[in-house]
Formats: C-alpha cells, sequence, structure tokens
C-alpha cells in the first residue's frame, strides 16, 4: 500500500541544538501509529517537526507523496495534518460550538459528528472554551482538528493529567476515530499498553533516534523491549 506519510533520515531541533537524528518513520492509508519513548526523547519535537514548528535540519518528510518540508505550518495544515497540541491551543474566549465552526471545513467530519463522538461537547456547547474541564478542553482540542478533515491526525498526548475516567473515554473516542473511522494517525500517549491496543505499528524513540519499529500487537507482547525503553510501571 502506497505511504500516505514517509519520513526518511529526519533531523531536526530548536535554535542549535538538535533533537532528532536522522529519524525514519512512515504512515500507510488507514492505519494509526503509536510514538512512544521516556520523557524528553524527542516525541513532541517529532510531531512538531512534521507540523513544522522546529528547526529542520535534514532530511524530507513526504505527506502523499509531496515533499512538505520546506513548506511552512498553515500550508501543511491545508494539505491535510490535523494536530492536537499537547496544549490544546484552543480558543479560551470562544464557546465550544464557535471553537469548533470557527476552522471547520468540508467533510466527513462535521460539527454534529463531533458532538457524536463527544456527546459532553455538545452539552457544554454554550461554554466557553475557559469555564471547560481539562478533559473536555482535549475533546474540544481535538474536534477543531477532526472539522479540518485532516488526512493525517497527530495527538501529542491527549490523556496528560486527566481524572482515570476520562483518559478512558477519549482513549476510546480515539480508538472510534482511528479504528472506526480508519483516520491514519500518529499518536504520543503516556498509557503505551492502551494506546498499543488501538494502534497498528508502533515507533520508540530513544534519545532523539528510533530505537524499535514493529507491529504494535507485537511488541505489546514484548516487556523487554518495552521495559528496556520505557521503564516499569509505564507499561501498564
Ligand atoms: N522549545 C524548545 N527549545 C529547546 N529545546 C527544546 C524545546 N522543546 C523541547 N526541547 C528539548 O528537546 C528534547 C526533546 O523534547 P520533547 O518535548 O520532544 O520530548 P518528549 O519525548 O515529547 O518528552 P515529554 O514526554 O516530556 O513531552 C528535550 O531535551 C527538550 O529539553
Amino acid at each position: 500500500m502506497a505511504e500516505l506519510l514517509r519520513i526518511e533520515s529526519l533531523s531536526a531541533g530548536y535554535g542549535k541544538a538538535t533533537v532528532l537524528h536522522s529519524v525514519n518513520l512512515s504512515v500507510e492509508p488507514g492505519t494509526a501509529v503509536a510514538l512512544l519513548g521516556r520523557n524528553g526523547v524527542g516525541k513532541t519535537t517529532t510531531l512538531n517537526t512534521i507540523v513544522g514548528l522546529t528547526r529542520y535540519r535534514s532530511g524530507s518528510i513526504r505527506l502523499q507523496g509531496t515533499a512538505i518540508q520546506g513548506m511552512p505550518p498553515e500550508r501543511r495544515v491545508e494539505a491535510g495534518i490535523g494536530w492536537v497540541p499537547q496544549e490544546r491551543g484552543i480558543f479560551r474566549s470562544l464557546t465550544v460550538e464557535e471553537n469548533i465552526t470557527a476552522v471547520a471545513r468540508p467533510g466527513r467530519w462535521t460539527l454534529s459528528a463531533v458532538y457524536d463522538l463527544f456527546p459532553r461537547l455538545k452539552e457544554r456547547r454554550s461554554n466557553l472554551g475557559n469555564q471547560l474541564s481539562g478533559g473536555e478542553q482535549q475533546m474540544l482540542s481535538i474536534g477543531r482538528a477532526l472539522v479540518l478533515n485532516p488526512i493525517l491526525l497527530l495527538l501529542d498526548e491527549p490523556t496528560e493529567g486527566l481524572a482515570p475516567i476520562i483518559v478512558e473515554e477519549l482513549l476510546a473516542a480515539i480508538r472510534r476515530i482511528v479504528r472506526g473511522e480508519g483516520l491514519a494517525a500518529i499518536i504520543v500517549e503516556q498509557h503505551a499498553q492502551q494506546l498499543l491496543a488501538i494502534t497498528d505499528k508502533a515507533i520508540i524513540l530513544d534519545r532523539g533516534s528510533v530505537a524499535y519499529s514493529g507491529d504494535s500487537s507485537r511488541l505489546a507482547e514484548d516487556r523487554q523491549t518495552l521495559g528496556k525503553f520505557l521503564g516499569v510501571g509505564t507499561t501498564e
């Protein structure tokens, strides 16, 4: 199957510092990739580099065959990259509904499809962004990315800092997006086993380089690799 995203020998960083060293990664249409690794190994930097927010050094990023590494971030969004940043990036002074409709583009993901995915957002449709709980903000951030109708969704630690019951709700919604709808995605997430259960392939980064690349189902059984690169306690 032709690749949707192909990253080859990518090096990037911030200022003079190089964080990513010759990273290779690919995403096939309709599949989800888990991006794993300890704190500070470069997971966020990888997503930020795909979006165009870091200092690019060398290598290539191809989206449906087109090199995008030289494009400004807004053109990458136009090309079909949807991004849910760690800091959520919602408009705090707009209502939930305004947050979604302000960015919507035609396609399968509409306001009502997002409300169907996250009924809580429908209940809070008139609340301002700054009146939402952390979990609701995260749902809104995902909803905003979806209504741009991307061809590839990047999710950066969507469950970070949230209560276990909300984590379950969000992971179920993400499962529906990637498994039910077949939207291609790269997902960074601390709940490794739960993430491996809803993704097809997995990449583990270690100090800015790819230390493991393989099937998620296989990695889920590989306690030695999980223990080595993620540490005990983060694999459950
Ligand atoms: N804006 C920045 N300027 C300079 N260095 C940065 C910046 N953001 C991150 N770094 C550095 O880049 C390295 C990788 O950070 P990154 O956030 O990509 O890691 P991560 O794997 O996503 O970790 P975490 O799970 O803690 O978010 C770290 O050494 C970090 O200190």
